[in-house]
């Protein structure tokens, strides 16, 4: 079977994107199709053996929404949302005219999720927004210590729809990012796993951060770690609601805005090549 795809990339977290709306590539697997799903990003995201990527990422249809989406880590588990991936499949929909408003509506597994293309004047797509909607974490329980590799670690947990653990450090270059990231990834604190942010932070309005993500390792980019870094960065009083977290792929913009409790996630996204691939 050939399947026709578009890869994409928002500060380096790179994704394959797939239109599956009219069942082309999964038709064949309606009993299994979640296995299907998850072996093809096994297959696709390989860096040696595929096109290589973090990540697959479906357009689907949706009942209610403007379009559906789903995501499968390079290991083919299957994540609720992705940030970074988002506003690449808004720039996806808005250029390719699959959609033709500037906002619209997405149906995920962690909920509905809205992006906005921001266009310059010669309607060319100079960022996206997307609101991330309203981030969890259990009051006074969010934050606590874990100890792996023999170094104990205060962790916040914060869903994004996605699990999160948030870890500030002095040193963000001195940090074992692999080492402890994968330590945590699989701590069975975590049943369903969990992502891991690694924080240092400049100013109350600006911070760094490294990324181990469940599924895919370590990551150029996590959107929904950034935004689960704002919020835990808020709890901890260490953060304004507005900061730029600074990515070893680039910068995003995000906020938590007090007069509904969204998040906000301003950055870009790019189209790096398409192609077909026999599979
Ligand atoms: N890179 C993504 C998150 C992708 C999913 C994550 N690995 C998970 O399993 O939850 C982002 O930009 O948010």
């Amino acid at each position: 079977m050939i399947i026709n795809f578009e890869k994409m990339e928002g500060l380096g977290n790179d994704f394959v994107i797939i239109d599956d709306r009219k069942g082309a590539i999964s038709k064949d697997h309606d009993q299994e199709k979640n296995s299907f799903y998850a072996e093809l990003a096994v297959k696709l995201c390989s860096r040696n053996f595929g096109i290589g990527a973090d990540g697959i990422i479906l357009l689907l249809e949706s009942e209610k929404e403007d379009a559906g989406f789903r995501i499968f880590n390079s290991d083919g588990s299957e994540a609720q949302m992705c940030g970074n991936g988002m506003r690449c499949f808004a720039k996806y929909l808005f250029e390719k005219k699959i959609i033709d408003k500037k906002r619209f509506t997405v149906e995920t597994l962690a909920g509905v999720v809205i992006p906005e293309v921001i266009t310059n004047e010669s309607g060319i797509v100079e960022s996206i927004r997307v609101d991330m909607g309203i981030p969890a974490f259990e009051p006074d329980q969010s934050s606590f210590e874990l100890s792996v590799n023999g170094q104990s670690f205060h962790l916040t947990a914060v869903s994004m729809g996605n699990p999160h653990a948030v870890i500030f450090v002095n040193n963000l270059m001195d940090t074992d990012v692999e080492l402890h990231g994968r330590a945590i990834e699989n701590h069975p604190k975590f049943p369903e796993k969990t992502n891991v942010e690694f924080i240092e932070m400049v100013n109350p309005s600006q911070m760094k951060m490294r990324v181990w993500e469940r599924g895919a390792g370590e990551t150029l980019a996590c959107g929904t770690g950034a935004c689960a870094a704002l919020v835990a960065a808020c709890i901890n009083e260490k953060s304004e609601r507005k900061a730029q977290i600074e990515l070893k792929g680039g910068t995003l913009d995000i906020e938590w805005r007090a007069s509904n409790n969204h998040i906000y996630k301003t950055g870009p996204a790019r189209s790096v090549f398409t192609g077909n691939i026999e599979v």
